[in-house]
């Protein structure tokens, strides 16, 4: 049994918390209070009653942090690592995007994990989610990789580690860069099933895979076209994380999913014309 603590107590680190506080010795590290866990999932309801902080000061060092927040809150979330880490302590970094590492420089990069994680999730209420897939998980190679990987094997999420992780993440981006039509249209995934919406999450795949090959992803050409079936597979009203920011009036990770992909496309003079005006349209109907 590890001491896990996840940092977000969110649509993400809510799933997380719930599914390892079967096996694990779980804490949930909150920013505003939530009594327990209730996960609707596919298999049928999960419990769980971890223990929940919701001040950085009273962390204890535990085998294993999760950080589940959105990219932007990465800061206020480093808050809590020096409770929570000892010399033994490792970092797994659970968001999207392909800059894990990045965010967390106070960490020593080797017992630093990013995570990529699909697995569509909705918080409805203070620890109330709906996950509506099993989800996977992808982590680099490697005994950091292997130990994390264990954490999850008697859960319903498929975590594995890949010899390939940077491909991972350039395909998860894909898929986010194109989840910007959602919060444009204000409409869930069901909006692919619109073609003209669907030729646009092409182009956005499309410069996201020209930039992920310059960074040495391997990504296909058909990923464009792959991206629009999967979403059109999704729940029909299944709300991706950037749309929910959008609708709940939060900050949005707006430069983690799109605005990424133009500064590095920029890095290698690659046009990315699609994915900065959507961005740039997106930003400017949430002021
Ligand atoms: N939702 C999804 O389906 C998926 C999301 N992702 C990625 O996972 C990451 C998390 O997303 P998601 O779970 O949706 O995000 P949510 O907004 O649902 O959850 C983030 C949580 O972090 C909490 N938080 C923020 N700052 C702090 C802090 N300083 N200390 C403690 N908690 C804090 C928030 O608190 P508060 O309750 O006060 O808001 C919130 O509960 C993102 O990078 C996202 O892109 C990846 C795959 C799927
Ligand atoms: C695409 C999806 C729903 C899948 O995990 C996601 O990554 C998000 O909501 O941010």
């Amino acid at each position: 049994m590890a001491r896990v603590a996840v940092i977000g107590a969110g649509a993400i680190g809510g799933t997380l918390a719930a599914w390892l506080a079967q096996d694990h010795q779980v804490t949930v590290c909150a920013r505003s209070p939530l009594a327990d866990l209730e996960i609707e999932t596919p298999g049928g309801t999960i419990r769980a009653a971890p223990a929940i902080l919701t001040d950085p000061a009273t962390a204890t060092p535990v085998d294993w942090v999760l950080a589940t927040t959105k990219a932007y809150d990465c800061a206020a979330a480093a808050a809590w690592l020096p409770g929570l880490m000892d010399a033994g302590t490792r970092l797994a970094v659970i968001q999207n995007g392909v800059e894990q590492r990045e965010r967390f420089p106070m960490v020593p990069q080797p017992r630093t994990l990013p995570v990529i994680i699909d697995l569509p999730a909705e918080r409805t209420a203070p620890g109330r989610i709906v996950q509506r897939r099993d989800g996977t998980i992808h982590v680099p190679e490697g005994a950091i990789g292997d130990a994390f990987v264990a954490l999850f094997a008697d859960t319903v999420i498929a975590a594995q580690t890949t010899p390939d992780f940077i491909t991972a993440a350039w395909r998860k981006l894909a898929i986010n860069c194109a989840g910007i039509v959602s919060a444009i249209t204000r409409r869930p995934a069901e909006v692919a099933n619109d073609e003209g919406v669907a030729e646009v999450m092409r182009g956005l795949v499309r410069e996201c895979i020209a930039v992920g090959r310059a960074e040495g992803a391997t990504l296909a050409d058909k990923l464009a076209d792959q991206v629009v079936e999967w979403t059109r597979k999704a729940h029909p009203q299944s709300v991706n994380s950037l749309h929910a920011d959008f609708v709940a009036g939060r900050p949005m990770e707006l430069d983690a999913r799109n605005g990424v992909i133009v500064r590095l496309g920029a890095k290698h003079g690659i046009a990315t014309p699609l994915n900065q005006a959507c961005a740039a349209l997106l930003a400017a109907s949430a002021v």
